[in-house]
Order: C-alpha cells, then sequence, then structure tokens
C-alpha cells in the first residue's frame, strides 16, 4: 500500500513505508504512488454520460460560507480543523455506502493486515464501485467547495491554478468488540484529511476523532464531516461500545508539491 498514515511518533498506518520515514510526505513528486492511486477519483466524461452514453448530467457546485461549519486549533488568519454542522451526506447516503462496505467486505474480509502496532480495519473506496461512483460526483459538487472555503486562508491565492484531489481513501470500521477500537495519534501522508461520519452517533459510546492539540475528541453525527491540516497529530478516539464507520479520504494539491510539504511542515507542531 501507498504512504498514507504515518508519524514519527506513532507506528500506526496504512503502510509499510511509513513506518521507517520520519519526515511524512505529502506531495505527488515524493509520493510518485499518489499518481496512480490518485485516477479512481477522478470524475471523467463517462461517469457525466447515462447509461445510453447520449447525456451529460450537469455538476452542481454547492457554494459554502462560514456558517456551515465550527472551526478549531487557529493558526496564523485561520483554522486547522473545521466540523460541518449539517449533513454531507445525507442519511440514505451514509446507510447505502455501510451496506457496500460490509457486503463487499463478506467477500474479500475487512483489511487488518498492514504493517504497525494499531493496524486498520478498512476497505479501500477503490473495492467499493457504487460508493466511487458517488464521491467522485459528490467530491466536485460538494467536498472540494467546501474544503476550499475552509481552507482559504491558506490555500493558494484564488487565481491560481491549485487543484484538491482525494489521493486515497477508506472506510475504516471500529468495533468495541473486537477488531480496532481506536487509532493512535498520528498525520497523515496528505495536505489536508477528512472524515465523514457514516453511522448515528448513538450507535457507540466513544469514538470522535481525536487532536493531541485540542486534548479531546471531535465528535460528529451522522453524514457531517470533520476536515483538518493532514499534519495536525490525530487519531480516532477509542469507542467502548457499538461501532463507528467513517469514510476517511486524504486530500492533496496537484501541481503545488514544493507548497505542499511547506505547509505541512508548517503546522508540523500543532
Ligand atoms: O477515526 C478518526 O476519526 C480518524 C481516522 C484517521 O485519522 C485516519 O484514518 O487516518
Ligand atoms: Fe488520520
Amino acid at each position: 500500500f501507498l504512504v498514507s498514515r504515518g508519524a514519527t511518533i506513532s507506528s500506526s498506518s496504512h503502510s509499510s513505508m511509513s513506518q521507517t520515514t520520519t519526515a511524512l510526505k505529502v506531495s505527488e513528486l515524493h509520493i510518485p504512488g499518489y499518481r496512480e492511486s490518485k485516477m479512481p477519483f477522478i470524475l471523467t466524461e463517462e461517469d457525466m454520460s447515462s447509461s445510453d452514453g447520449s447525456t451529460i448530467v450537469a455538476i452542481q457546485e454547492q457554494t459554502y460560507t462560514s456558517q456551515d461549519y465550527e472551526s478549531q486549533i487557529p493558526y496564523e488568519s485561520g483554522h486547522l480543523l473545521h466540523k460541518t454542522k449539517n449533513q454531507v451526506f445525507s442519511t440514505q447516503e451514509c446507510q447505502y455506502i455501510v451496506q457496500e462496505a460490509e457486503y463487499i467486505a463478506d467477500q474479500m474480509g475487512w483489511t487488518t493486515n498492514r504493517h504497525g502496532n494499531y493496524p486498520t480495519t478498512d476497505i479501500p473506496l477503490v473495492e467499493l464501485p457504487n460508493t466511487l461512483r458517488f464521491l467522485k460526483r459528490t467530491l466536485v459538487e460538494r467536498v472540494y467547495p467546501l474544503l476550499r472555503t475552509q481552507f482559504q486562508e491558506f490555500l493558494p491565492p484564488g487565481d491560481a491554478p491549485f487543484k484538491l484531489q482525494v489521493a486515497d481513501g477508506f472506510i475504516v470500521k471500529y468495533d468495541a468488540e473486537g477488531g480496532q477500537s481506536e487509532l493512535k495519534p498520528h498525520r497523515d501522508g496528505s495536505v489536508l484529511s477528512f472524515n465523514i461520519a457514516l453511522n448515528p452517533a448513538h450507535e457507540f459510546e466513544g469514538g470522535g476523532t481525536w487532536f493531541n492539540s485540542l486534548n479531546d475528541a471531535v465528535k460528529i453525527d451522522e453524514g457531517q464531516m470533520v476536515s483538518h491540516a493532514s499534519g495536525v497529530l490525530h487519531g480516532g478516539h477509542a469507542i467502548t461500545s457499538g461501532k463507528r464507520y467513517i469514510l476517511v479520504a486524504f486530500v492533496i494539491l496537484e501541481g503545488y508539491d514544493a507548497w505542499s510539504m511547506r505547509f505541512y511542515n508548517s503546522i508540523r507542531d500543532k
């Protein structure tokens, strides 16, 4: 697997490579594997045509304001962590994704055989064709516009041709009863990271995304999104009962490799 999670502090990772890496890399230039792993997340003309191949379905980019989310971890003139007030995925969309993840996992199993002391129980999004088709479109319509608004203070200036691009993603399953119940603090190998809750918060106790600099976990309900600079130290807070499903994705900035490394290193103490 590719470098996606890893850190000097934690050995938790989707990758064996990052175990030995001290300075985490976050750009396509430095992680050539991202050039391939991003491809399944790019919306193509083909995706946009209907079954008879004729109609191009219009893409409707949502607009967001600071009213749509709450922000924490101030840094310079912005914040490094945000959580949405409303759902980014509807309840029905969340249920559909969990259903597909469990259906595919029944056949191929949840991936638990990765390296590290705290291997994650997850399934790569590339294994979930329906979720992937939904996500490709949703990234363009909802997630990228939201991230652009949330991180506008940091991202290269408006007319710069930067492109946010998911380079890797997973459904992570926490289960208090077996398998994985937490993910130790780590940094992700990307510029921005987000996770979307896929089941209702009342279905588990504990949980949420842990942030060392807050000394607290940020909790969201089904369909809501937590987004943060990938380099801030964070983890999956332990659940003590039930199951918690999230969709996790790692976002890079296409064509801004040097900028990405600079940004990443500038917030490493956060
Ligand atoms: O469980 C969470 O909220 C965090 C997950 C995470 O950090 C990751 O999968 O890299
Ligand atoms: Fe992470």
